[in-house]
C-alpha cells in the first residue's frame, strides 16, 4: 500500500497535498488567577474560543500571554476558576487533567525537537497510538504538507530555521488534535522567512481546523493569523475583537500605541469637535469641555500636499522604507514632529515645506479624565 492510500485510509491526511481535519474543541477561561512569585498574572482572566476559531493573545512582554498559554496547556496549575475543553473541566483549583489528556497540541519558539531523533521520528513520536506503520504514514503525509518530503531521514540540526519550524508545525498537527496552541512561532525566524512561514503555517491550521491560541508580542502577525486578537494588559484581556476592529477603535490610548507610535495632541471639545493646529477634529457626542488626546498614527492619520489644502508644516527628517517613506514634519503649534508614512516620494526631501492634510476619519479621539 502507497502512503497516499494508507494516509487516505487514515481519514485523508495529505492525499492530495491536504492537512486532514481536526474535531475542532471549543476552549473556554472562566475568571482564571494564577499568582506566581507572590503576584497575579492572571487575574480573573476570561476568554472563549469557539471551535476552529484562531485566536491570538498580544499583549507587551510580561502581560501574561504565555502564561495562559501554558494554563491551556496543563503546565501550569490555576489558583482560581476554571478551564474547559469542549465540556470539561481541565483544570480548577484542585483539578488539573495532564498535558497529554488534552488533546492539545503545543509549539513553542524554540520549537523543542528531539535533537537525537530523526525528522520522520520527531513527527511519529505522537503517533505512537497509531502502530508503526500507521504513524509512519501519517508523519509522511504531515512531512508532505509542510514541504518536507524528502528530508525524513535528516536530524533537526541538518534542518534551516524555516524547515525547523514547518517540522515543529508537522508534529504538532499530525495527530489532528482538536487544539493547538502556539508560543511566539515565529520568533526565531529572520523577518522575510517568518512572513512565507507565516503563511504557510496560516494555511495550515485552516486545513485541520483545529481551534487555536496564538501567542505573540507582534501586533501585525496577531491581525495577520487571528480571526480576532484578545489584547493582554497585566494579567487580563483589555480588548479582544477581530484585529482590523482593534486597530481600527483601540480601547484606550495605551492600546492604540501598542500597534504603532503616534502622534499626539492635546485638546478640549468646543461644539462637537476638537481644535488642533492641524484642523478640526469631529468629536461627536463627547460634551463642551471634554479634554481629549488626539492620536494621529504614521499611516493615513494625515497627508502631504504640496498646496490648495491644508496647513503648512516642514519636512525635518525623512528616512526610506521598502516603497515608502517615513518622514517628521514640524507643523507651528505641535510639540513634536509629526511622524508620516507614506508611499516613496522622490520629491519629498528634508527642508521641504508642505502642506498637511488631517484625515478626520484616520484620527482616533481619546478622552484624557
Ligand atoms: N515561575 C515564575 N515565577 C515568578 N514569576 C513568573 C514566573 N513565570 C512568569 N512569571 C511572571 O509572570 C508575568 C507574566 O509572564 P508571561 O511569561 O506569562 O508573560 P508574557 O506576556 O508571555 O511575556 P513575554 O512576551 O515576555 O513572554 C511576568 O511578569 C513574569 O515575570
Amino acid at each position: 500500500m502507497s502512503t497516499d492510500d494508507l494516509s487516505s485510509e487514515l481519514g485523508g491526511w495529505g492525499a492530495r497535498g491536504t492537512a486532514g481535519v481536526s474535531f475542532a474543541a471549543a476552549l473556554v477561561f472562566r475568571e482564571v488567577g494564577v499568582r506566581l512569585g507572590g503576584r497575579p498574572v492572571l487575574d480573573r482572566f476570561d476568554l472563549k474560543l469557539k471551535a476552529g476559531e484562531i485566536v491570538c493573545l498580544l499583549g507587551e512582554s510580561g502581560s501574561g500571554k504565555s502564561t495562559a498559554l501554558r494554563v491551556a496547556a496543563g503546565i501550569q496549575p490555576v489558583d482560581a476558576g476554571e478551564v474547559r475543553i469542549n465540556d470539561e473541566v481541565v483544570s480548577a483549583p484542585g483539578r488539573h487533567v495532564p498535558p497529554d489528556r488534552r488533546g492539545i497540541g503545543l509549539m513553542f519558539q524554540d520549537f523543542a525537537l528531539f535533537p537525537h531523533l530523526s525528522v520522520l521520528e520527531n513527527v511519529m513520536f505522537g503517533l505512537k497510538r497509531l502502530g508503526r506503520a500507521g504513524a509512519r504514514a501519517q508523519a509522511h503525509a504531515a512531512l508532505a504538507r509542510v514541504g518536507l518530503a524528502g528530508r525524513e531521514g535528516d536530524y533537526p540540526h541538518m534542518l534551516s530555521g524555516g524547515q525547523q519550524q514547518r517540522l515543529a508545525l508537522a508534529r504538532s498537527v499530525a495527530p489532528r488534535p482538536g487544539l493547538l496552541l502556539l508560543d511566539e512561532p515565529f520568533s526565531s525566524l529572520d523577518a522575510r522567512l517568518r512572513e512565507s512561514v507565516r503563511g504557510e503555517t496560516l494555511a495550515v491550521l485552516r486545513e485541520t481546523r483545529a481551534t487555536s491560541v496564538i501567542v505573540t508580542h507582534d501586533p501585525e502577525e496577531a491581525m495577520l493569523l487571528g480571526d480576532r486578537v484578545a489584547l493582554l494588559r497585566a494579567g487580563r484581556i483589555v480588548q479582544i475583537d477581530t484585529g482590523a476592529e482593534i486597530y481600527r477603535k483601540p480601547v484606550d490610548l495605551d492600546a492604540a500605541r501598542f500597534f504603532s507610535p503616534l502622534s499626539e495632541i492635546e485638546s478640549v471639545v468646543r461644539a462637537g469637535a476638537a481644535e488642533t493646529p492641524l484642523g478640526l477634529v469631529p468629536t461627536p457626542g463627547r460634551p463642551d469641555g471634554r479634554r481629549v488626546t488626539i492620536a494621529i498614527r504614521p499611516a493615513g492619520g494625515v497627508d502631504l500636499g504640496d498646496g490648495g489644502t491644508g496647513v503648512p508644516g516642514r519636512i525635518v527628517s525623512k528616512r526610506d522604507a521598502i516603497g515608502e517613506d517615513i518622514c517628521e514634519v514640524k507643523v507651528e503649534g505641535v510639540d513634536r514632529p509629526i511622524a508620516v508614512r507614506q508611499r516613496a516620494n522622490a520629491a519629498m526631501r528634508p527642508g521641504q515645506d508642505v502642506f498637511v492634510i488631517l484625515n478626520a476619519e484616520h484620527i482616533l479621539v481619546f478622552d484624557r479624565d
